[in-house]
């Protein structure tokens, strides 16, 4: 593309990737600067933020449900949002903002992480690794992040799988004519479920363990959770993830019970059964977690799906998609964020009136699509650099979240 933009766009364009974020390069892109020196509660920041909300404030509309900041931080109960949407579009921002904006508001609330490339950290500028609560450092109720390692959750569940069969046991149960039934547990590709799982699966186990963890004590604490999930894929195939498991785990234990008088007798000699069991009851235990996160997720009194997208075409293409998928999962939906619009300006730039152009076809594109257009439409905009760090997270949840 820069091969064939004239030498003023190439400037421009050079200006964008390479230039540190300067004063100037804001100016000439029409940016929203984000205040250089980032105290957190200054005065002067606060001002800067409002300024910028007024500018990037979203055009009423008429009949859409009024859905503001002020319902989404009313009353003490605990309500979960999951924030998703297409790569890099400002999930984890707009996630980690939110959070940063609850806690400031006098709700313990915890970031969840269950995108398996997680971000967090990155957008924190902490170290929130390592699969357990970790508190982030600078907000005025405690705030706390959890960055799910999907790979050790299923871990547990790959044990269980590997324990179920082998040829002993097959070798056994062919001389007592009984071959077929191990066979047949062959066929299900039990173990084959856990160790190369079907897509969505450790996206599910992540938010299962967090399940799991939230009827812990420890976590009664949290009025507010906020998931940064993994991109739109995995989280269309995570909804029909509980169908698949119930299938496949309805199955496996129909045939379990099958075994059950033929295995007393393997016992005595492998002790298998107990192996057998083992796993059945974890992927029955991992059939009702799923369940319970398919419940979660369909919870209008207590859940809301947040769809993050950004002014293009094939970005807002796809949060039509989502947002369907989602309407047929029962998902509840009401808010759409478009992240990185330009904010008006008075600067003549070229490039970023053309740019503002695409951008204000997108958000017309929006409103006249049927799957969006009754989505309350909350804009955010560019800023004039990478937001890392909750005063710059606190900057830009001033913006969005109204
Ligand atoms: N409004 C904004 N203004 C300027 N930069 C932004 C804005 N929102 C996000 N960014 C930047 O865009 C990059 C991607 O953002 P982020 O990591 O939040 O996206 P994501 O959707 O979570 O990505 P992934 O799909 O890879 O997890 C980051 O560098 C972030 O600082």
């Amino acid at each position: 593309m820069l091969a064939t933009a004239s030498p003023g766009l190439q400037a421009v364009a050079r200006r964008l990737t390479l230039a540190a974020p300067t004063a100037a390069a804001a100016q000439a892109l029409c940016v929203v600067r984000l205040p250089r020196r980032l105290p957190g509660r200054s005065a002067s920041l606060r001002a800067a933020a409002s300024a910028a909300a007024a500018e990037a404030a979203p055009p009423a509309k008429e009949g859409a449900e009024e859905l503001g900041f002020q319902e989404m931080t009313s009353g003490t109960r605990r309500r979960y949002y999951m924030l998703g949407g297409k790569g890099g579009v400002g999930k984890t921002s707009c996630a980690a903002s939110l959070a940063v904006r609850f806690a400031n508001n006098g709700h313990p609330t915890l970031v969840v992480s269950t995108d398996p490339a997680h971000s967090l950290s990155d957008s924190f500028a902490q170290d929130l690794t390592g699969g357990t609560l970790v508190q982030v450092e600078g907000p005025d109720a405690p705030l706390f992040a959890l960055e799910i390692n999907p790979e050790k959750a299923r871990e547990e569940f790959r044990t269980a799988s590997q324990k179920n069969g082998g040829t002993g046991v097959k070798d056994f149960m062919d001389s007592m004519g009984l071959g077929v039934l191990v066979e047949q547990i062959g066929e299900l590709k039990l173990g084959e479920l856990l160790d190369t799982p079907p897509p969505g699966l450790d996206e599910a186990i992540a938010i299962s363990k967090v399940i799991q963890f939230l009827e812990a004590q420890e976590y009664s604490m949290f009025s507010r959770i906020v998931f940064d999930t993994a991109p739109t894929g995995h989280t269309l195939r995570l909804l029909s993830l509980p169908d698949f498991l119930d299938a496949s785990i309805g199955k496996i234990l129909k045939l379990r019970s099958k075994i059950a008088s033929a295995a007393s007798a393997i016992k005595s000699v492998f002790g298998q059964e107990v192996q057998q069991q083992d796993a059945a009851n974890k992927l029955e235990q991992l059939r009702e977690r799923m369940v319970k996160v398919r419940e979660l997720f369909r919870d209008t009194e207590s859940t809301e799906f947040i769809i993050v997208t950004i002014p293009t075409v094939m970005a807002i293409s796809e949060s039509s998609r989502l947002h369907s998928s989602l309407q047929k999962e029962s998902v509840p939906v009401r808010r759409l964020i478009v992240n990185q619009v330009l904010p008006p300006s008075t600067s003549d730039c070229k490039f970023c009136a053309i740019k503002r152009k695409d951008q204000t076809r997108a958000l017309d594109m929006i409103r006249s699509d049927p799957e969006l257009m009754d989505l309350n439409i909350i804009q955010a905009p560019l800023v004039d650099m990478e937001i890392r760090g909750v005063p710059a997270l606190k900057f830009l949840g001033d913006i969005v979240w109204k």
